[in-house]
């Protein structure tokens, strides 16, 4: 059951040999992919990329020595036994279609958005898929991973699919595919949420005289401290705010301009217009 649960480890995939591995897309969240497998001691020698955009093309080659880069489809991918599906929604129909007939019997793992089992299924001939949803954070291998099997993926489909996610960070398994939509939305988009108010308290804190570097060590530091006090930490998160919360203190003054301006209801929605987003990327392939 190592594939189902956040919390058991899985055979390194540096451990045995990378299989044959197709990522389709080689732009930033496949490069993370692949840096992170690299870094974990993965031979290369089995990885196949194919991206049509030659400098980027050129930049895979540079970074990953070894592998091979395709510029289109080609029987290079026949063998595969995971096919890693990295391009954008928008682009998945094309690409699917172009590479359908150099495909043989892989697991398809995909990355993509909203982009459902079914669809893939549909443009593929895909049968054993696991859906995931990585996070930038991959790249230096902190990142949080969701993932959902096809009811055909078996044990051994889920380990693979565990073990080549495994050096971007923690797992965790979803039992209904529509709340791979919710992870997007909490931790797929999330690292632009924490940038977001990381360069808001930046501008905060220059305007009110420090340096552009200060502000940003100051800032960066807080939310990161932050975020590792809350995971070592059994307290709800609303009691840790209330431990940093003096009655009438500076804190106190800082959130009461949030709770005015609503700020958790606009948070809270802007979450659920990206969930409704990962859904209106996955209805439109289902139309087209
Ligand atoms: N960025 C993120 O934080 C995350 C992204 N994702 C998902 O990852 C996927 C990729 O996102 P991201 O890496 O940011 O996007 P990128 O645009 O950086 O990567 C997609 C790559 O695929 C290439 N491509 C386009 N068409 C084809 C084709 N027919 N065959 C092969 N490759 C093709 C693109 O080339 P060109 O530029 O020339 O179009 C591009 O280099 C998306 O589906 C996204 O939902 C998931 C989690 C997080
Ligand atoms: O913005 C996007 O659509 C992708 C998916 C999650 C993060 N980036």
């Amino acid at each position: 059951m190592c594939g189902m649960n956040a919390n058991l480890t899985c055979p390194a995939i540096h451990s045995v040999s990378l299989p044959i591995t197709a990522f389709i897309g080689g732009g930033n969240m496949s490069s993370a992919l692949i840096g992170g497998l690299l870094t974990s001691g993965a031979e290369l020698a089995n990885l196949r990329v194919v991206e049509p955009f030659a400098e980027q093309r050129a930049r895979l080659q540079q970074r990953f020595p070894g592998a091979q880069i395709l510029e289109a489809p080609n029987a290079a991918l026949r063998n595969a036994q995971a096919v890693v599906w990295a391009v954008k929604p928008q682009q998945f129909a094309q690409a699917a279609a172009d590479c359908r007939a150099h495909l043989g019997d892989a697991l398809h793992v995909s990355i993509m958005a909203g982009v459902r089992c079914r669809a893939i299924e549909r443009q593929t001939g895909a049968q054993r898929m696991v859906r995931t949803m990585p996070n930038t954070p991959a790249l230096i291998g902190q990142g949080i991973t969701g993932l959902f099997a096809s009811a055909q993926a078996s044990e051994a489909d889920r380990a693979l699919a565990d073990a080549l996610l495994a050096p971007a960070g923690r797992r965790v398994w979803v039992q209904r595919e529509d709340l791979l939509d919710a992870v997007t939305a909490v931790s797929g988009s999330g690292p632009a949420y924490a940038f977001y108010l990381a360069e808001a308290m930046t501008r905060a804190g220059e305007e009110l005289g420090l340096s552009g570097a200060q502000a940003r060590e100051l800032a960066l530091a807080t939310l990161a401290g932050a975020a590792a006090l809350a995971q070592g930490s059994s307290e709800p998160l609303a009691t840790l705010r209330a431990n940093v919360t003096s009655k009438g203190g500076t804190t106190a003054a800082a959130l009461g301009v949030f709770d005015a301006a609503d700020m958790q209801t606009t948070i809270i929605r802007a979450l659920h217009a990206a969930d409704q987003r990962a859904k209106e990327l996955g209805d439109a392939l289902e139309a087209g």
